[in-house]
């Protein structure tokens, strides 16, 4: 009997690109609730993991299971089914947009690229309910008062947390996040990972990319370490994630880069 606890499972991940093996046979196991980190050196396979994850990319082998059902290899729209959501860099032209629009965009075409859905401008018959649902998510991010500046205009910050909206727009069991708080002032980057805690506290799961181990840290239930396509240690609670980060072999990949 599986750990009920289990929401994703990915068993023996591979992915190549061309004949490059950039995912070596990576199992995971991502228990409901937590907030689980994956770390490793530039290039370790943890944004290919990710992608693989969430529809972006194909396996060439394994398998990824969501709440026990066999989701490998299905479209990112498709996932946003199962109630698994991916974060994205803010790209140029939703710069241009409004923060409100931002977050209207994230319900119009769930689960893409937000860029793809500039091409669905087919809001305006559920409007209302839907700028109802993102000025309650406005507000639950302190963001409200922003909603008609150009996204554009905000702070590296206050740009992830808009992110974080248009994921939270698609009512999401699992937000997968790639370096939430890159270029973020430490102020920020704690606001940010205290939404985060927030948001674990009603019951979404978290999977994090990030690199900034000083804050991030201080945030996680589960550690995963990869290195070279593989998962090279792990471990849960603070105790395991301690003798984690202690680990001769964690220690000489970072010492290596
Ligand atoms: N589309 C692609 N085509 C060819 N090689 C790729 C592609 N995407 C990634 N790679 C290679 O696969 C390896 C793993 O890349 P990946 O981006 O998953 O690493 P990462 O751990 O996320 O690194 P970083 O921390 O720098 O983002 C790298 O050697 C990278 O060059």
């Amino acid at each position: 009997m599986r750990d009920t606890m289990e929401i994703l499972r990915t068993e023996n991940i591979v992915k190549y690109f061309g004949e490059f093996k950039a995912l070596d046979g990576v199992s995971i196991s991502v228990n409901k609730g937590d907030v689980t980190l994956i770390i490793g050196p530039n290039g370790s396979g943890k944004s290919t993991l990710i992608n693989v994850i969430t529809g972006f990319l194909k396996a060439d082998e394994g398998r990824v299971y969501f709440e026990n059902k066999d989701i490998t290899n299905k479209e990112p729209a498709e996932l946003y089914h199962y109630g698994i959501v991916r974060t994205f860099q803010t790209p140029q032209p939703l710069k241009e947009m409004t923060v409100l629009e931002n977050l209207l965009i994230g319900e119009i075409n769930p689960g893409e690229s937000p860029l793809n859905s500039l091409f669905y401008k087919k809001w305006i018959p559920k409007e209302e309910e839907m700028v109802e649902k993102a000025f309650k998510i406005l507000e639950f991010l302190k963001l409200s008062h922003l909603y008609d500046r150009k996204a554009g205009e905000l702070s590296g910050g206050q740009m992830k947390l808009v992110e974080i909206g248009r994921a939270l727009m698609t009512n999401p069991k699992m937000i997968v996040m790639d370096e939430p708080i890159a270029g973020v002032a430490p102020g920020l980057a704690h606001d940010i990972f205290n939404h985060v805690l927030e948001l674990k506290a009603k019951g979404i799961t978290f999977l994090i990319i990030e690199h900034r181990l000083d804050i991030v840290l201080n945030y996680i239930d589960h550690l995963y370490v990869m290195f070279n396509g593989q998962i090279i240690a792990e471990g849960r609670g603070e105790e395991e994630i301690k003798n984690v980060l202690s680990d001769p072999k964690v220690v000489e990949i970072y010492i290596g880069e």
